[in-house]
């Protein structure tokens, strides 16, 4: 039997099958190998001793350590206009390391009644990142949110305050119901909401991650200089097409990407972005590179 799991405590974990959610540990040879199962790892279960046993671990498209979570597919990086005011950085970093590790990231613009949008939106018109807008007066957005979650794996970010929790509730008003449906699947008086949990939802699937309200870009990944152009899709046009090759995109002649910027091609903040990143991982050497990210 395979699925997929939902959640993980205290070394359960919660497989979602086709026969429905079933509780498990894993085989102990993942301890020995230091393998540690995640929500979202696909998994094949086995029958020992009576109870089901997690016996393989699907290869995984990517993963996370904190928040814990394996196979996204889609981040929803929520920014609000104001009250917190956004940072182009945070947002760059974090789309890159999405953009590094596979995963499609989304910008998703909350609190529009409070201030003007355009500041975010033009951040983000020459990039090739989703730019969702929010507004809750009119539904604006939320069915955008729904079409990205059909068919994915999803969770959202941003800092505490962005509004993650009230666009969550925005998009499912019986999140509480499914929460206690699940909760008491799980028995044990395990209730905590400090795990990573994914539902099912608009034909998708949703983890709400706690853990992603204050994601570190410096703790979620690190992209060594060389690879930090990928990591910027809207680069892509340009890149081989710079006089030298190994070009940094800085300072260097004949340097299309700069030239695309000068011409309006490419989003100013966006590059200041790449520029800012690129700095701060250049004489990182390669023994120096964090592991396992
Ligand atoms: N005016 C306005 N207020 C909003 C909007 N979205 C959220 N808020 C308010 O902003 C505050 C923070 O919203 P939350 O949804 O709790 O934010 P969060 O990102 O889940 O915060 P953490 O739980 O700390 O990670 C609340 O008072 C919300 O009512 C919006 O679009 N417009
Ligand atoms: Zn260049």
């Amino acid at each position: 039997m395979t699925g997929y799991i939902t959640k993980g405590i205290g070394g359960f974990y919660y497989v979602k099958t086709s026969e429905g959610v079933v509780e498990c540990k894993p085989r102990g040879i993942f301890r020995k190998q230091k393998i540690t199962p995640v929500a979202g790892d696909v998994v094949t279960l086995e029958t020992e001793n009576g109870g089901a046993v997690i016996a393989a671990i699907a290869p995984r498209r990517n993963v996370f350590v904190r928040p814990p979570m394996a196979n996204l597919d889609v981040l929803f990086l929520v920014a609000s206009t104001t009250q917190p005011t956004p940072s182009t950085l945070v947002l760059d970093k974090l789309s890159a390391i999405a953009v590094d590790k596979g995963v499609q990231p989304v910008i998703v613009c909350t609190k529009s009644d409070l201030a003007e949008a355009e500041f975010l939106r033009s951040a983000y018109e020459k990039s090739t990142l989703p730019f969702i807008r929010i507004d809750y007066a009119t539904g604006e957005g939320l069915d955008d949110i729904r079409h990205w979650i059909n068919g994915r794996l999803c969770a959202f970010c941003g800092n505490s305050g962005v509004g993650k929790s009230t666009l969550l509730n925005a998009l499912l008003p019986d999140v509480e119901r499914q929460t206690a449906a699940i909760s008491q699947k799980l028995g044990r008086g395990r209730h905590t909401t400090r795990e990573v949990t994914i539902f099912e939802a608009f034909g998708g699937r949703i983890a709400d991650t706690p853990g992603f309200a204050s994601l570190e870009a410096s703790r979620a990944g690190f992209i060594p200089k060389e690879g930090l152009e990928h990591a910027f899709p809207e680069f892509g046009p340009y890149l081989g097409a710079c006089r030298f090759t190994g070009c940094s995109h800085r300072s260097e002649k004949g340097c299309a990407v700069r030239a695309a910027l000068a011409e309006g091609k490419l989003s100013q903040t966006r590059y200041d972005s790449y520029c800012a990143m690129y700095d701060e991982v250049k004489d990182v050497k390669e023994w120096q590179r964090p592991k396992g990210m």
